[in-house]
């Protein structure tokens, strides 16, 4: 193995530190806590696992989490209205409704209900649309995370060739848009791509983001390119033996083959331990520079894109 692997867990605990001397500052000098509503409807469970760290880590920043959990029945009218509340609500600075919502409500609908300067995924049109062009926005979580460690290990990306592999609204095409303002050159490819290893080939930042478990070999990555590896995929690994209950142990991988990639990349992020926490640490970051943004005050600096 040669890659340098970017360790996503300690850059994401840095991260979080940054967070708290900001909240701690805000209440000091302004008598002002930034609060973060999650909103988590029916029981999805990679909805869970990320809820689970998520109010931990909330808390452990001195911010305020206020989380609803609505059962899956709730009706679209009622998600509408207690978006409504907290979209009125000075205490909340940030929204976060879990996705995917279930099938009886039009999760397009909900996102573009969240007053767009709370926000803190990204996802509503206004943020989406502010990006696109350049501007001032709440840049979702996981690609803002991808970026920083982007930044941290290359310096500039001017001039790079990226592929991001994976063409979803929650990742690949805002990381696009990131790369791209960072004057990269940016393909985007997905499941109809043609010669899909020759154009991973090219790329000397490969950001992968489609959720197939170790899809992208080492064949495919260029010696010395960054490897980011988006995916978070639970698979089968009976190696590790049976759980009491007779049923096969789990583990975590990638979108990427971790031992393969690590072995030409020249930096590669780990999975668990890469883009996961540093999505958990970036939304905390986001809360701060809504609620910073809310009150006239300066942005935290080396928070934002
Ligand atoms: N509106 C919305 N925004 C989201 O950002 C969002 C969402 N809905 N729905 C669910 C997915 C999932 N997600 C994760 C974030 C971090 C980890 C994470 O920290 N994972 C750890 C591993 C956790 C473990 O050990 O199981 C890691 O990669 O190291 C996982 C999953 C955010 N999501």
């Amino acid at each position: 193995m040669s890659a340098t692997i970017i360790d996503g867990k300690a850059f994401a605990a840095t991260i979080r530190g940054k967070v708290g001397e900001h909240v701690a500052r805000l209440r000091e000098t302004h008598g002002i806590t930034p609060g973060l509503a999650v909103v988590l409807v029916g029981e999805d469970p990679a909805s869970q696992v990320y809820v689970r760290s998520k109010g931990k880590q909330t808390i452990e920043a001195g911010m305020n989490s206020y989380e609803h959990k609505l059962d899956a029945g709730t009706s679209q009218a009622d998600l509408l209205a207690l978006i409504d509340t907290l979209n009125n609500d000075a205490e909340v600075h940030g929204i976060l409704v879990q996705l995917p919502l279930p099938g009886h409500i039009d999760s397009d609908l909900v996102i573009n209900s969240i007053d767009p300067a709370k926000d803190v995924d990204g996802f509503h049109i206004s943020n989406v649309g502010l990006l696109g062009t350049g501007q001032k926005s709440m840049v979702p979580c996981t690609p803002l995370g991808c970026l920083m460690m982007l930044r941290d290990h290359l310096g500039s990306l001017s001039g790079l060739d990226a592929v991001v592999v994976g063409r979803s609204n929650i990742v690949g095409k805002p990381m696009a848009q990131l790369l791209l303002g960072e004057s990269c050159t940016v393909t985007i490819a997905h499941s109809r791509t043609r010669d899909l290893p020759d154009v991973v080939r090219r790329a000397d930042i490969v950001v992968a983001a489609v959720g197939r478990p170790e899809m992208v070999p080492g064949e495919w990555i260029k010696p010395g390119a960054t490897v980011i590896d988006v995916g978070i995929n639970r698979i089968d690994a009976p190696e590790r033996g049976t759980n009491e209950d007779g049923s096969v142990k789990t583990r975590l991988v990638g979108d990427c083959h971790f031992e393969s990639c690590a072995a030409v990349a020249g930096a590669i992020t780990p999975v668990p331990g890469g883009v996961g926490p540093m999505t958990i640490a970036c939304l905390l970051a986001n809360t701060v520079t809504a609620c910073c943004r809310a009150n006239g005050l300066p942005e935290p600096e080396g928070l934002t894109a």
